[in-house]
């Protein structure tokens, strides 16, 4: 006879297996290499930027105090007594009526403190020397950016946990970090069992399909930015798939299994979990699809049991996967973000379970909206190509009409939340 299983609600079964979480290790890595990895330490300011005084226009440096009787009828005229290009360091300090020619990005000289344009500037030789002759004031400081007038010294700029993105990439290498200390990618193993799996590369027969899960899940755990081993197909057979799971256990951080879940006569790994002498979290998640998900700790491990239909598989791995493998990689914000959108389409299946439908969340005239991706049966694998997000249909309820407004949870979204 079958053991009912007692279902529990999702949040629940979520904030359970948050409470196995743990943080991982770092290395450090080339600068080149460490596009997508998440800090382990986070961006100090090291020096003031920008580090000097500098021109942000191509120009005349000069004194401002020198302007101040300029007009249009009596323009004020410099000697030109030095020419620099950034990267280049002026030598010579400015006295009265002295300008510098200036490239944006250098130095301003010792006594300058303003930056005249080139296009505000008459450019002439008086007996083989430069001169420039301006029409305008000039107010001090103007077009002088000061150091450190973007950020000091000593300031804490981007946290740890955060992902390297071009613009972090900018500041690491502006602070002159040649090694990047980023956090560990969580190895995680998989397993796919099930007797009647091929793999991708043999050609169909009778009763057998191809494993699609093990590479659905390798992609899954790359995008939550783990690193997947996998480990093969287990056929529905005892003694080897037990061996098989005990011998990978100590070899990852986290342990996936697809299939066998549930009560059939080959679900084989309530038995294997029992062995192992797992505490098994929960077997049974009030949820659709992925109601069988099942989530078991051996020692430190956790094993999670994603369901062997495609679809429940997917949303398994989203829903409790995920946010453990952002925790381990030092992210603070682990959930996926999840925001309203309205229902592009009538949704008219009652709920008697939480469903997570498979959407394509897109926006319409600043407006978040959500439709199917497809057919929405947790065996069904052609829906989850479009799938962009979950709309979150609560149990009790009796189907929803266009125009609604639901939950929906964005899965391509790096900026998540701290909460379920
Ligand atoms: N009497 C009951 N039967 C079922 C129940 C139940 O509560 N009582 N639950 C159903 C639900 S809900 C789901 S979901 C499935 C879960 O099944 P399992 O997790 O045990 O998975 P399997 O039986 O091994 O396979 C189910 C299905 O998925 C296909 N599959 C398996 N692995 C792969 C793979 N790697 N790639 C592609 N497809 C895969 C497999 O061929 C089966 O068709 O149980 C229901 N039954
Ligand atoms: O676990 Mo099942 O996915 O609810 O269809
Ligand atoms: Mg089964």
């Amino acid at each position: 006879m079958v053991v009912m299983r007692k279902p529990v609600p999702v949040e629940e079964a979520v904030n359970n297996v948050m409470e196995y979480s743990k943080t991982g290790g770092s290395e450090f890595l080339s600068i080149e290499r460490c596009d997508g990895r998440r800090l382990a330490e986070p961006i100090i300011t090291k020096h003031p930027v920008p580090p000097f005084d500098k021109s942000p226009y191509d120009g005349f440096a000069f004194h401002s105090r020198d302007t101040k009787y300029a007009s249009t009828t009596e323009p004020v005229e410099f000697e030109v007594v030095e020419h620099i290009g950034a990267g280049n360091v002026p030598k010579k300090k400015l006295t009265m009526n002295q300008a510098t020619r200036i490239m944006t990005g250098a130095q301003i000289p010792d006594g300058a403190d303003c930056v005249a344009m080139f296009e505000i500037c008459k450019q002439f030789e008086r007996d083989g020397k430069p001169y420039i002759s301006l029409k305008r004031k000039m107010q001090q400081e103007e077009n002088v950016v000061h150091k450190g007038s973007e950020i000091d010294q000593g300031i804490e700029l981007v946290a740890k946990g955060t992902v390297i993105n071009p613009g972090v990439k900018a500041l690491l290498a502006t602070f002159g970090h040649k090694s990047v200390h980023v956090t560990n990618k969580p190895v995680v193993g998989i397993f796919a069992t099930g007797t009647e799996l091929l793999e991708v590369d043999e050609e169909l027969e009778p009763g057998k399909i191809r494993n699609s899960n093990a590479y659905m899940v390798m992609s899954q755990i790359k995008r939550a930015g783990g690193e997947p081993h996998y480990f093969g197909k287990l056929v529905d057979e005892f003694e080897s798939s037990y061996k098989s799971i005990k011998d990978k256990l100590d070899k990852v951080d986290f342990l996936i299994t697809t299939g066998g879940v549930s009560v059939g006569d080959f679900d084989l790994m309530p038995a294997i979990y029992e062995k192992l002498h797992a505490k098994v979290l929960f077997n049974k998640v009030a949820m659709r699809p992925g109601s069988v998900t099942t989530v078991a700790t051996v020692g430190d491990k956790l094993l999670f049991g994603l369901s062997g239909n495609p679809s429940a598989c997917y949303v398994g791995f989203e829903l409790f996967v995920r946010p453990l493998l952002q925790r381990f990689l030092f992210n603070e914000t682990p959930f996926l973000k999840r925001t309203k959108a309205r229902l592009a389409e009538d949704f008219p299946k009652p709920n008697p379970f939480t469903r997570f439908v498979r959407g394509i969340i897109f926006i319409e005239n600043g407006q978040v909206f959500v439709r199917l991706a497809g057919i929405d049966k947790s065996n069904v694998v052609t829906s989850l190509a479009s799938t962009n997000g979950f709309m979150v249909l609560p149990g009790g309820t009796r189907g929803f009409t266009k125009g609604s407004q639901v939950d929906v949870l964005w899965l391509d979204e790096n900026q998540g939340q701290d909460t379920f």
